[in-house]
């Protein structure tokens, strides 16, 4: 599929960048797998050292979805890992962005998806199942609604309220 430049998208689009209607996030994230530009309708979730829902999302269809974890930027453990990797490859996704850790690096280096990360952590997390999928989320520093669009690539991550003509 071909992806938009994000460069591009924001010298085309000030107007909507200068309403929030197409947010910048913050470049605090790492690249990993082998999309290094990826897009796509956003699925949210919310949790806190704490994965068993992150897997539950991935088990369903991603059609092209992006998955956004907002971990709280938990720097103890990791929510996502190479079989969650391999999962999210196998069912579809086009990325995951995790404002916290992953793990097993070379693993999701291999896998088809993007995954955006803060750093690895070798450690996993606890496994209660507790958050909230498809709620408002905020990180690096942009409020993001289930449903809005993420199109990633080797210059950054923006946001859109609405699907962005490559
Ligand atoms: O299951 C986990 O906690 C994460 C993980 O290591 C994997 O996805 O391989």
């Amino acid at each position: 599929m071909a992806s938009l430049a994000t460069a591009e998208a924001c010298d085309t689009n000030s107007g909507l960048l200068a309403s929030g209607d197409i947010r910048v996030l913050a470049p605090v994230f790492q690249i990993y797998g082998q999309c290094r530009a990826f897009s796509g309708p956003i699925a949210t979730l919310k949790v806190y050292e704490d994965n068993v829902l992150v897997r539950e999302l991935l088990e369903t269809r991603g059609e092209g979805r992006v998955l956004v974890i907002d971990g709280g930027g938990s720097m103890r453990c990791a929510l996502v890992g190479g079989n969650l990797g391999q999962l999210a490859q196998n069912m579809g996704w086009a990325g995951i962005v995790v404002n916290g850790c992953i793990r097993d690096v070379d693993e999701i280096n291999d896998c088809d998806v993007g995954v955006r990360a803060l750093a690895s952590h070798p450690q996993k997390s606890n496994k209660r199942g507790i958050g909230e999928k498809h709620t408002p989320i905020h990180i690096a520093g942009t409020v993001i609604h289930d449903g809005e669009w993420l199109y990633a690539d080797s210059d950054g991550i923006l946001i859109s309220k609405t699907e962005l003509s490559v």
